[in-house]
């Protein structure tokens, strides 16, 4: 299957600081991508790339076009959400429904309605009047009904409560998701979504340092607790990650000997957020113990 998105050694620089160096992914159609990565790392760049909102080095294709040159026929395939919502305050709630049903043939208002509906939001209430999450409720309540191949969420969820933040990812995966479509999220809050990814991106100074499908995380990375005496026998075994915990140390091991792992304890699959700890920040040395 063709992929939706095709990057080959994708670069980007704002005067002295590469913001993007030589990032190449494929994304298939039907998979839900996050796309992680420290402040500053490249992220809202590399999308911004992808919805030819800026001009990038390399070679990029999404749903076969070139992003910038055609901008405005990639545009009526793709919906993306902004990290900074940006809506006209003087429209009443109803009223922003009216006009995406309008401008968008692909809007369907029966759904705007009922995803707001899940809101305390009041169709009749002027927009200046909602609270900044509401007006990112309102943002997002949109943006699912519109029926796109590939939709692109840069921190969807920033400014929102936990309650909404659940429900949110909830929905976008029961009502919004299906094999036809692709998303692309940028988050900080991991752990939300990793429950609904089926590929995982890390990305860090501008450099792609992870990109493997959720169910090959466990196959290729291995938590171990190690004690003091097992110390020398695990370092030999080349951990990617060593952080101090009660009585020993935890080890992340990547696509080493299933076997001689065994004999040093009980193999877990790392966290999602450990997993970013030990391949943004590898730290080999073992500290004291506590
Ligand atoms: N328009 C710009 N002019 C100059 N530098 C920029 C510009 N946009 C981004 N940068 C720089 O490029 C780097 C990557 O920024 P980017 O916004 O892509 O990071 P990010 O991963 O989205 O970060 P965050 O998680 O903080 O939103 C940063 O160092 C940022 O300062």
């Amino acid at each position: 299957m063709e992929p939706i998105i095709q990057a080959r050694g994708l670069a980007k620089r704002y005067g002295n600081h590469q913001a993007l160096n030589q990032v190449s992914f494929d994304i298939a159609p039907g998979r839900i991508v996050g796309l992680i990565g420290p402040n500053g790392a490249g992220k809202t760049t590399a999308l911004k790339g992808i919805l030819g909102l800026a001009e990038v080095e390399g070679e990029l294709s999404v749903l076969g076009m070139n992003p910038v040159k055609q901008r405005r026929e990639l545009l009526e395939q793709v919906s993306f959400i902004a990290d900074t919502a940006i809506l006209p305050r003087w429209l009443k709630v109803s009223e922003a429904v009216e006009y995406a049903a309008s401008v968008h043939p692909k809007f369907n208002r029966a759904k705007a309605e009922a995803f707001l509906a899940k809101t305390k939001i009041n169709p009749k209430s002027k927009i200046s009047s909602l609270s900044k999450g509401m007006i990112t409720q309102l943002h997002l309540s949109l943006i699912m009904a519109i029926d796109s191949k590939l939709l692109v969420l840069d921190e969807p969820t920033l400014g929102l409560d936990i309650l909404y933040r659940k429900q949110f990812y909830t929905s976008l995966l029961n009502d919004y998701f299906d094999a036809e479509k692709t998303i692309l999220i940028t988050t900080h809050q991991v752990e939300e979504v990793e429950t609904i990814l089926t590929d995982l991106v890390f990305i860090n100074d501008g450099q792609l340092v992870l990109n493997v499908a959720m169910e090959d995380i466990a196959e290729r990375f291995v938590e171990v607790h190690i004690n003091k005496q097992q110390q020398d026998q695990a370092a030999a075994l080349k951990p990617i990650h060593v952080s101090p915990r009660l009585g020993g140390h935890t080890a992340i091991f990547e696509n080493a000997e299933r076997a001689q792992l065994e004999a040093l304890g009980s193999l877990h699959t790392p966290s999602i957020t450990d997993l970013f700890v030990a391949k943004i920040q590898p730290n080999v040395a073992w500290g004291h113990a506590q």
